[in-house]
């Protein structure tokens, strides 16, 4: 891997981490956690692309001109360790977007995502691509990723119908970001997709079955801390063996499956991020809110005797 040559356009595999926001206990952006997050990652979890300001990263809760410093910071210290930065730059007003994916390309991220705006929907699939085209028209050579999360957006259309002759309206489409459940729509997505497509799955609890639909990597919250294990899910997935990469999987299922129990979201999700790190990421911006300290602890236990250090 040369630090030289710019990731851009290189196609986009394996793990990537969707990033929390560090804020200081006033709720301010705390840049200053940022590069010791990005050796974190590197060092202690093997992971080597992030995904900035999307759902982990409360991003849609950032004012435009937060969103821009984060990405500059991100990028900035990003380089010469990480492979690729992908800047989430999806908005409820296409201005904003349009300002945040000229900003994207100016600053060097590799790449910029754009979920779908879900105040006013889109009406159908021909609609959002619309909206998706209009975004990349202000940054036309960055690699440009479509942001598939319905269950949040409450946009119900098929990710399929969203790629259909997508690179005559947008050259710069190299993939999708898929967090969803539905496999056929999935599946459907990866047999259309074209080589140079990264197609990433999104809902960490079922990565397994996504890499045998043949997913090119998988963009998640929890790669934050056991990127490590997924990362050998994956080696074991790619050798055949199935026992072990299932083995890791529902641990994974056991750690989300007994935090939802206690109430898992992103709030939550970031005070356990700061317990196994050791990183100082700070509440969540309202509406989300910090859990209860004793449920925290008891997710960090969980998560220690699932995956005890080595
Ligand atoms: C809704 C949400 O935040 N989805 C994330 C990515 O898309 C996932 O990484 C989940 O956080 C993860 O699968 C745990 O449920
Ligand atoms: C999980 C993810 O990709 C996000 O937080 O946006």
């Amino acid at each position: 891997m040369s630090v030289m040559a710019p990731a851009a356009d290189t196609k986009l595999t394996g793990l990537v981490a969707a990033t929390f926001t560090p804020f200081t206990t006033q709720g301010e952006l705390n840049l200053s956690e940022i590069g010791r997050y990005i050796d974190y990652l590197k060092e202690k979890q093997g992971v080597n692309n992030i995904f900035v300001n999307g759902t982990t990263g409360e991003g849609m809760s950032l004012s435009v001109a937060e969103r821009k410093m984060l990405a500059e910071e991100w990028c900035k210290k990003a380089k010469g360790k990480m492979d690729q930065v992908i800047v989430h730059v999806g908005c409820m007003s296409l201005k904003d977007s349009q300002e945040l994916a000229h900003h994207a390309a100016q600053i060097g991220a590799e790449g910029i995502a754009v979920i779908a705006p879900s105040f006013f929907k889109p009406s159908s699939a021909d609609v959002l691509k619309k909206f998706l085209q209009e975004v990349s028209s202000s940054a036309p050579t960055l690699p440009f990723y479509y942001y598939h999360i319905p269950a949040v957006t409450g946009v119900n259309v098929l990710a399929r119908d969203v790629l259909e002759d997508i690179e005559t309206l947008i050259p710069s489409f190299r993939g999708v970001k898929f967090s969803a459940c539905d496999l056929m729509d999935f599946g459907q997505c990866i047999s259309y997709s074209a080589p140079h497509w990264s197609v990433l799955y999104g809902v960490d609890e079922q990565l397994l079955a996504s890499l045998a639909f043949g997913a090119n990597g998988a963009v998640g919250s929890t790669y934050n801390y056991v990127g490590s294990h997924v990362n050998k899910l994956i080696t074991a997935f790619e050798k055949g063996d199935l026992v072990q990469a299932r083995n890791i999987q529902f641990k994974i299922q056991e750690l989300i499956s007994f935090a939802k129990k206690l109430g898992f979201d992103v709030g939550v999700n970031k005070q356990l991020m700061s317990e196994v790190s050791g990183l100082r990421l700070g509440p969540p911006r309202l509406p989300l809110m910090l859990c209860p300290p004793a449920n925290a602890v008891s997710i960090a236990q969980k998560y220690h005797s699932l995956f005890p250090e080595p």
